[in-house]
């Protein structure tokens, strides 16, 4: 055996996050087996004081085989309707699974806007909270029967991301079916495990592509380094493995594919502007004010925004984006959308002396400003 990995076993608030490839079989329905055998592991994980956050797929999936649907469905009403009766029967058997460990369980289920709206998320962290106190697992899931195509995660692996940031995890652990990350499809004998991922440095060399065979995950590994960027950018390390090797993933043994924690911790402010709000608008830069803006760490000021796109107000975040319309920073911005057009081009102190003094602020503040 390897080194342990010492981030792993120190670890004392832990989200697991764990997909529908690894919860239900091919014909849709629940893997009674699985799920009994990872309740197991994580039941054995909350009796050594560690606080666990279960995030869970696989309500779709489950509701497949009760309604006779032969595949996952399109269409969104369809897979609202699985998920409903998929959800009811999944945490069913967790909660049977868990009592077997004396540990009672706690439903989460969660819109975008509950982890993105400062409002929201602070509720959602108190009932998160609030459930570890009580000594309850809480166990999340998307709200599926309510998000609509527009504003879904569809996938968990983001969602698991934001929710391990909420409560402040000191690590993030995916379990999928595949055992680690590869350096191109796990079925071509060439590719590679990856052992370890500094996601500071880059992932070139590495084809990241589409769910597995089991045809009921969603985002495959694109998600899931999306989400291990997002939590080891928040400084959480981040295991991937399968829920296979959860045993010796939890004990620190070198399997699955560890992304190391960024070192130093952005404002928790800047955080949740960058990964989980959703923007209002698009300010469009010339390229002196992108220059300014991403290389020099400026304030935007209204000479070097060339359109504006969206109905924003004062206070929103709003993109910041090139000329290729490609975003390079997000930020709060200081004017209405409706404002902006009769300031754009001209120079804070042109402004101030044809508007008054309110007209010199910069239309974002650089201490708003987060780069993407
Ligand atoms: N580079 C890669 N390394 C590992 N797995 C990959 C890679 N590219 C694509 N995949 C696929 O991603 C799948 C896992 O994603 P997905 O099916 O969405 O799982 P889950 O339901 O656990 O979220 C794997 O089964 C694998 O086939
Ligand atoms: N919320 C959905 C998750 C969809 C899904 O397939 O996610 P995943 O298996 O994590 O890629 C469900 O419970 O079915």
């Amino acid at each position: 055996m390897g080194q342990v990995r010492e981030e792993v076993i120190g670890a004392r608030r832990i989200v697991v996050k764990v997909g529908s490839s690894s919860l239900t079989t091919a014909a849709g329905g629940i893997d009674e087996q699985r799920v009994d055998s990872l309740v197991d592991v994580l039941g054995g994980l909350a009796t050594t004081g560690r606080e666990v956050v279960l995030v869970s797929s696989g309500a779709i999936a489950a509701g497949l085989a009760p309604l006779r649907l032969r595949r996952r469905p399109r269409d969104l009403a369809t897979q609202q309707a699985a998920a409903s009766v998929g959800q009811g029967l999944l945490i069913q058997r967790y909660a049977t699974g868990f009592a077997r460990h004396g540990r009672t369980v706690g439903q989460v289920l969660l819109t975008v806007d509950d982890v993105t709206r400062r409002a929201h998320y602070r509720n959602a962290y108190r009932t998160l909270r609030k459930l570890l106190d009580l000594g309850a697992l809480p166990i999340v899931n998307e709200n599926d029967t309510v998000a609509t195509e527009e504003i879904r995660f569809g996938d968990n692996d983001r969602l698991a991301a934001l929710v391990a940031a909420l409560v402040d995890a000191d690590l993030l652990v995916l379990l999928s079916d595949v055992d680690a990350l590869y350096t191109g499809s796990p079925s071509d004998p060439s590719s590679r495990q990856v052992a370890h991922v500094d996601l500071a440095s880059d992932l070139s060399g590495i084809n990241i592509s589409k769910p597995g065979k089991s045809g009921v995950g969603t985002g495959g590994m694109v998600t899931k380094v999306e989400a291990a960027r997002i939590a080891t950018g928040f400084g959480i390390p981040v295991v991937l493995t399968s829920a296979s090797l959860a045993t010796p993933a939890f004990g620190g043994e070198e399997v699955g594919t560890l992304f190391q924690a960024a070192r130093k911790r952005p404002a928790a402010r800047l955080f949740w502007l960058a990964h989980a709000t959703a923007p209002r608008g698009r300010l469009h830069l010339d390229p002196g004010a992108v220059a300014a803006v991403v290389a020099r760490r400026k304030s935007l000021l209204p000479a070097g925004i060339t359109a504006v796109d969206g109905s924003f107000a004062a206070g929103d975040p709003v993109d910041l984006v090139d000329g290729d319309g490609a975003p390079v920073a997000r930020g709060l911005v200081n004017y209405d959308a409706v404002e902006l057009p009769a300031l754009l081009g001209r120079s804070t102190p042109e402004l101030a002396a044809a508007l008054g003094p309110g007209y010199e602020r910069e239309v974002v503040h650089r201490d708003d400003l987060v780069l993407l």
